[in-house]
């Protein structure tokens, strides 16, 4: 139920969020504010029947206008998980004058994603969403579910071929192990020329462009320089990127915050309109140059699905060429950002852990050497560099929800019910931080992810971490993603030793975002004993 407070004071309320939205003139604040309580006074009279036998959901009370914006703005993550120790598992907040379902807890969010799958698939029409890959994308936007089921297949196929592809040489068991060992060998010498000339170096600034390269090069066969200043601009704006677009963004649910000047969706619009030219430079540069008997990437993969599409004449023509080849889009987005992210805290995780970080190299050294680079197949030799990763992945939590998710039709959960277009937010945090689930989550513990004696990964403990979603919109990439974060730290790890910079602290403070990362910093690496068993 609302609770009715003097109008004032709700007044006062829309006046504090609207300086995160940029200046209004006083007479447009007014009658924004006029527009938002007529909403307000039919929306209140909305309301949901509750289908008997069934519960309304719990969750703390709305304020008009403004929902619980004010409680969840600061990290949502954090407030959210707050609220689930108090309303439980499944509970609804109101941000703006939309109810969003918050779903923590590994046994309601399974139950969701994977048993009601189908009920939980959909993606709200989130405002921002719709301004990436021109309200394209794959993974953002509200396609019908044939049609997103289709895309999803075409681009799950397409990235399997090309990362399992034979690499150029015998040498390599596939091409993306090819592409990572070639740019991890890159990297650390990038990494030490840097530290020749200035002494140190930002970790992000250079882990970006070797990740990018890797599916540059499976996407459009090609890779850049650490130099190019066309691809540096475009991956250095992940970090915006990812702070419109993660869960909880007012400009999202307050619809009249799309009409006020909004400095940052404005910038967001620069962003995906430089994204999008650059990949569609290269896409149309790819269309001058297919040859049906040449395919060399996933793009030449995509377009070759159309014309082929186009000879079939009972083909189903549902799904537009722009949305086929769109789907190159969304892999090299996603594709750069998650993993680049989750190295860079990586390395900020040796350097905090100096005693963890010689404990990996200790294992490298011994079950690898120092005479050749690892490779995928060393991973199944390697279970503390394993158990590390899972516990960044945990503790870190750096993808602290995952994308919206929105319900397809009327349904329930754990006796509550829960209307068709209702958005959902997963707190893959709360996850991989709860004490039912975790001995003391707030430590960082690689071992809790080995057996007794250290020597075997415990993998049932390991499928606890909730990084990639579960069930039907489950990460694609995430045997990708896995293999490249393993590959290029096993090669950092052999080669160089991670120290903090004298005279700067680490600020492991994460800074919100659809992917958390850490502040940017300086560091030092030194290059260890190479080609020499000892
Ligand atoms: C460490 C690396 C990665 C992490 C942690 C990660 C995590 C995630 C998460 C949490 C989601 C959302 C799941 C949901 O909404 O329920 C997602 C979706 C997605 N990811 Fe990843 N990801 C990673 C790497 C990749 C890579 C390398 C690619 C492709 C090259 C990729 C492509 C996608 C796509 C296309 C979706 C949307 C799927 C859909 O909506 O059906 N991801 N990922």
């Amino acid at each position: 139920m609302i609770v009715h407070k003097p109008l004032n004071k709700y007044i006062k309320m829309v006046l504090m969020i609207l300086p995160i939205i940029g200046s209004v003139s006083v007479s447009e604040g007014l009658v924004a504010i006029v527009t938002l309580c007529l909403v307000y006074m039919l929306m209140k009279y909305k309301h949901t029947e509750i289908p008997e036998g069934l519960n309304r959901l719990p969750g703390p009370k709305p304020l008009p206008i403004i929902g619980n914006v004010l409680e969840v703005y600061n990290n949502p993550h954090l407030s959210l998980t707050a609220m689930s120790e108090r309303y439980g598992s499944v509970f609804q907040i109101q941000i703006g004058m939309r109810p969003v379902v918050v779903l923590s807890g590994n046994e309601t969010v399974r139950q969701a994603l994977i048993k009601q799958g189908e009920d939980f698939a959909g993606r709200p029409d989130l405002y921002s969403f719709k301004f990436i890959n021109d309200g394209k994308s794959l993974a953002f936007s509200t396609d019908k579910a044939g049609v997103w089921r289709a895309r999803r297949k075409l681009a799950m196929s397409a990235l399997r071929s090309f990362a399992t592809l034979e690499g150029s040489t015998p040498e390599y068991s596939c091409a993306l192990e090819e592409h990572v060992c070639k740019e991890g060998e890159y990297l650390v010498k990038q990494l030490t020329s840097v530290m020749d000339v200035s002494g140190s170096f930002d970790p992000f600034r250079h882990i970006v462009v070797s990740v990018a390269n890797v599916i540059c090069g499976m996407c459009f066969g090609r890779r850049y320089s650490h130099d190019d200043q066309e691809l540096l601009g475009l991956v250095n704006m992940s970090d915006e990127f990812g702070q419109v677009v993660g869960s909880g963004n007012p400009a999202d649910f307050i619809p009249i915050l799309r009409y006020l000047p909004n400095r940052t969706m404005k910038r967001f619009m620069e962003i995906n309109d430089r994204f999008n030219t650059f990949v569609q430079k290269i896409v149309s540069e790819h269309y001058d140059s297919y040859d049906k008997d040449n395919i060399r990437d996933i793009t030449d993969s995509l377009i070759d699905h159309c014309e082929d599409r186009k000879l079939d004449e009972n083909a189903n023509i549902q799904v537009s060429d722009e949305k086929i080849v769109g789907i190159v889009n969304d892999l090299f987005g996603a594709g750069f950002d998650t993993i680049s992210t989750a190295l860079s805290w990586a390395v900020v995780y040796l350097v905090a852990y100096p005693e963890i970080q010689e404990r990996l190299h200790q294992e490298l050294k011994e079950k690898v050497g120092m005479i050749r680079t690892p490779r995928l197949s060393d991973k199944i030799n390697l279970p503390l560099l394993e158990a590390f990763i899972l516990e960044i992945f945990r503790h870190s939590s750096f993808l602290p929800f995952t994308i919206p998710h929105c319900t397809i039709k009327d349904t329930s959960l754990n006796g509550y019910f829960i209307p068709k277009d209702t958005c959902v937010f997963i707190n893959q945090w709360q996850v991989n931080h709860d004490p039912e689930l975790w001995k003391e989550p707030s430590l960082f513990n690689p071992d809790r992810f080995l057996s007794a004696d250290g020597t075997e990964l415990n993998k049932l403990e390991g499928e606890k971490v909730l990084v990639f979603g579960m069930g039907k919109r489950r990460c694609i990439g995430e045997a990708i993603g896995r293999n490249e974060v393993y590959l290029f730290l096993a090669i950092l790890l052999q080669r160089l030793r991670f120290q903090e910079k004298p005279g700067h602290p680490l600020d492991m403070t994460p800074e919100y975002g659809l992917t958390m990362k850490h502040k940017r910093c300086q560091l030092k690496a030194s290059l260890r004993p190479w080609g020499q068993e000892e």
